[in-house]
Formats: C-alpha cells, structure tokens, sequence
C-alpha cells in the first residue's frame, strides 16, 4: 500500500514536469499513465486530482512556497514542483493525512536527488505543516489577491478588469476553477437523444437533456466513454459553448458549406449532422495530421457529406472561386482563454505577444474568405476565448475592411432563452463566460453578405 502511494505521487511527479514545462493537460495523458502502471481506478482518481489540483493553483503554490524558502530560483525545478504537490495535498486534499504525504515526497526526493535534498522537502513541509500557509485575505492590491487566490497570471487578470470590469473578471476567475460537466452529442441519424439517453439510464447513469442543443446531453453521473454507445460511435463527446457554434449556422439541407479551421472536425461533423448528411462540406486545417482526424471523425460517425484536406485558410481563394459557399464558419485559432477549466496549464504559457499575433491570423483568414461567400450567404465567427483582442475588435475590423457583410440581426433571436440579456451579448455577437453554463468561455457571431 505504502508503495503504491509512493509510486502514484512519483508518476504524478513525472507527468507535472512534462506538462508544466510543455503544457497539455489532458485526461488522456492520465489514462495512458494509469494503463502503464497498472493503477486502479481509486488511485487513477487520486492522480488526477493531484495533477490536474496542482496546475489549477500553480501560482497560489508559488506564493505560498515564497514565504518558506528564501531563493526559490535556486531550486531545481523537479524540486520545485514535488513541492507543488505536497503542499497542494496538505492545504486543499483532507484524504491522506500531512505526515504521509511529508513521508513520502522525502521519500521521493531522496530517490530522485540526494539526502541534502531530501532534508531540504522535509524542512520545507514540516514549516508548512506548523505554520499554515500565509492569509491571502492580506494581499492590498485587489488585482494581485485575485491573481494568486485564483492562479491566474496577473497581466490575464488586469486585461480582463480592463475589457469586462473586475465584477466580471472575480466571476470568470472563480468558474474557471470549478469542474466541467461533461457532455455529449448524440448523432442523429444513427440515434435520437431520447433513444441514448434511455439507454443510459437504463446502465445506470444520471443524464439531462442540454437545453443549449436538442442533440446535447449532459452527463451527470457515471463514465460515458467506458459505455458500448461510445465504442458504437452514437455520440461525440462536446462542450455545451461548442455545441452552439452549429446550431447558430442557420443551416439548411443541401446547402455548400465552408469550414475553413476545421480540426479535430467537432463543428464539422456537427454541421453534418444537421444537415442530414446532405450537400457538401469542405473541411480544412492548417496541419495535413489534423485534416486527417477529421475524416477518421466523419467516418466514425458514418458521415459522407464532408471532405477534409489540409490547406491553409488564408489562401482558400487558390481553391474555390467566389460566390461558392452558403455559409462559412471560421472557427478560428485562439488563445483557448475560455478553456481552462479543462485545460488548466493554458493560462501559464500564454503570453500577451500571442494575443496580437492570433489577431492578426484571425483577421487574414477572414479577409481571405470573405468573397468566397454567396450573396445573402452568413458567415459564423467563433472562438472559444475570452478577449475582445481576438473577438470584438476583429469583427470591428472585419466589418470595416467589407461593407458588405453586417451583423445578421436574426442570430439575436435565435439564441437559447437563457443566453438572452446575458453580459456578453453586444452588438457585434455573444460572448459566452465560463460562468454562464457549466461549460467553455466562447465567442459567436454570425454575418450575413448583404445583396446590392
Ligand atoms: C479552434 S481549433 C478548431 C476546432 C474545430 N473547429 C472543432 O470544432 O473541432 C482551430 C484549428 O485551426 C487550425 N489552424 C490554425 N491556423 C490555421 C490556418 N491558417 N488555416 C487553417 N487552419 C488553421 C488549427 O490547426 C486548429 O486545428
């Protein structure tokens, strides 16, 4: 037993440092993790909420790490991070007692390091486990104690207090700490939502309709991908945000549609499935690889109205002449700052430099496909960020630099009920927050190119 505490904290170690340094969290790497070594699954809980805690708070760890060792860049970095963990266990885990999880990490850094180290964690832990770690209540600077309580990047914070005001930026904050439920789409044409969701309920899972898609279902209990349905490909595993994108499309059967930034194929498929599997949908991604997961996704779901092939977007006009496309999405390439309660190492390797480079690509790929659409055609916007930089201000632009296009009034009362009157909605679309469902921050707007 004590061994198998030590080896889980030792992986959970290892895969730290590789996400820490390269980012990439993902439940996936955990699995693979879990298979290698055997875990059961209680461990594989226990790992996950270390790893997945201890990149969520990273920056409160730091501070706290701060009032107990003098030189904190004279730490190796392994060390550092063992550290993370420890105190991360201690402060926010009531499971395993501290005097285990101090046993262990000495125990651990002996293995990794040497003794020095060694007495060195102990030390350190053993002034955690006298003293507490330091009232966060005390920090002055209302944008620092929200930096540090919540472990988001001080310059994250004051562009959002900037852009939303600090009410809002407080709320993002706190949401993006939380768990996301899980959801999933149904396909359509191999199953009705009713018809899957019975299904399972009958194996004793808890599930809800989405009222944000009438093909969503809300997993509250219960591991969706170890069931039959999903090995079947009756569903696709979505975001509720996510899900919106599609059915915002005003899409009809038989129509032509352009999806210019189309990898892992989540909307393409889900356009498909709207349309029955009519008409025809170019796919298209920058990375030939991830062109191909689109065609693995289409063929998983038995769709055959999609064709996916690498290209990049802000060169389409090489490959269809205008006036082709009914509708348009450009799901663009993002910042991803609406994603973090999934992917909680993002918020640490952004830099502010990113944002004004993703514009200006977000902004060339709509430049460029902008005379691909036919007259009355509309054109959907998305990104599943947070930031006027990349969402607002690029449809400013858009509009701006093609005055054909407008903002189609109809996407307005197309919105579910609960999205009406929300904060995000302005004249120029909607920005969904992390805090206005159990799900992703995302932008969405629709255009429509306006006849003569
Ligand atoms: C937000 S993701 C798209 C997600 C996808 N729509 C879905 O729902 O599954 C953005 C995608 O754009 C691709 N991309 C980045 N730059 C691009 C470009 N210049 N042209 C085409 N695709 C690009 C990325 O490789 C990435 O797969």
């Amino acid at each position: 037993m004590k061994n198998e505490k030590y080896l889980l904290r030792s992986i959970a170690l290892d895969l730290l440092l590789r996400i820490g340094e390269q980012g990439g969290f993902s439940h996936l790497a955990i699995d693979q993790m879990m298979k290698k070594h055997n875990l059961e699954k209680r461990d594989g809980a226990l790992l996950t909420e270390i790893v997945y805690g201890t990149l969520q708070r990273k920056l409160t760890l730091e501070y706290f790490l701060d009032s107990f060792v003098q030189r904190k860049d004279k730490i190796d970095n392994w060390v550092k991070w063992l550290l993370y963990l420890s105190i991360y266990q201690m402060h926010y885990l009531e499971k395993v007692p501290d005097h285990a999880i101090i046993h262990e990490s000495v125990e651990i850094a002996k293995k990794r390091g040497h003794k020095g180290i060694a007495n060195f964690v102990n030390g350190v832990l053993r002034s955690v486990q006298r003293q507490g770690v330091p009232d966060l209540s005390e920090i002055k600077d209302e944008n620092v104690r929200l930096s540090v309580a919540t472990s988001h990047p001080l310059w994250l914070v004051k562009k959002w207090v900037k852009q939303y005001g600090y009410a809002v930026t407080e709320e993002m904050c706190q949401a993006n700490m939380s768990h996301k439920q899980m959801t999933v789409r149904v396909q359509p044409l191999r199953i009705s939502r009713d018809e899957l969701m019975e299904q399972l309920e009958d194996d004793g899972f808890q599930v809800s309709p989405s009222k944000v898609s009438d093909q969503g279902i809300i997993i509250e209990k219960g591991n969706v991908l170890k069931h039959d349905t999903f090995a079947q490909h009756l569903f696709t595993v979505q975001d509720e945000s996510s899900m919106l994108v599609a059915e915002l499309m005003d899409l009809e059967q038989n129509m032509t549609v352009l999806d210019g930034c189309s990898a892992p194929g989540g909307k393409t498929t889900h356009i498909a499935e709207k349309m029955n599997d009519s008409g025809t949908i170019y796919a298209y991604d920058l990375h030939a690889k991830k062109a191909k997961l689109v065609t693995e996704k289409a063929d998983k779901l038995g769709l055959h109205s999609i064709q996916a092939a690498q290209a990049d977007a802000r060169q389409l006009q090489l490959k269809h002449n205008s006036e082709t496309f009914d509708r348009i999405l450009i799901d663009a390439p993002c910042s991803g700052l609406g994603v973090l309660k999934s992917k909680p190492d993002i918020r640490y390797n952004k830099k502010e430099e990113d944002i004004i480079n993703l514009a200006k690509i977000q902004k060339d790929i709509l430049d460029e496909i902008a005379p691909l659409l036919k007259s009355d055609g509309k054109l959907v916007y998305s990104t599943c960020t947070v930031d006027k930089d990349e969402n607002e201000k690029v449809v400013t632009y858009f509009l701006k630099h093609h005055p054909e296009y407008k903002i189609d009034p109809t996407f307005f009362d197309q919105l579910p009920i609960m999205f009406r009157n929300k904060v995000g909605i302005s004249k120029l679309g909607m920005q969904i927050f992390p805090q206005d469902l159990n799900s992703d921050g995302f932008f969405i707007t629709r255009m429509v190119k306006v006849t003569e």
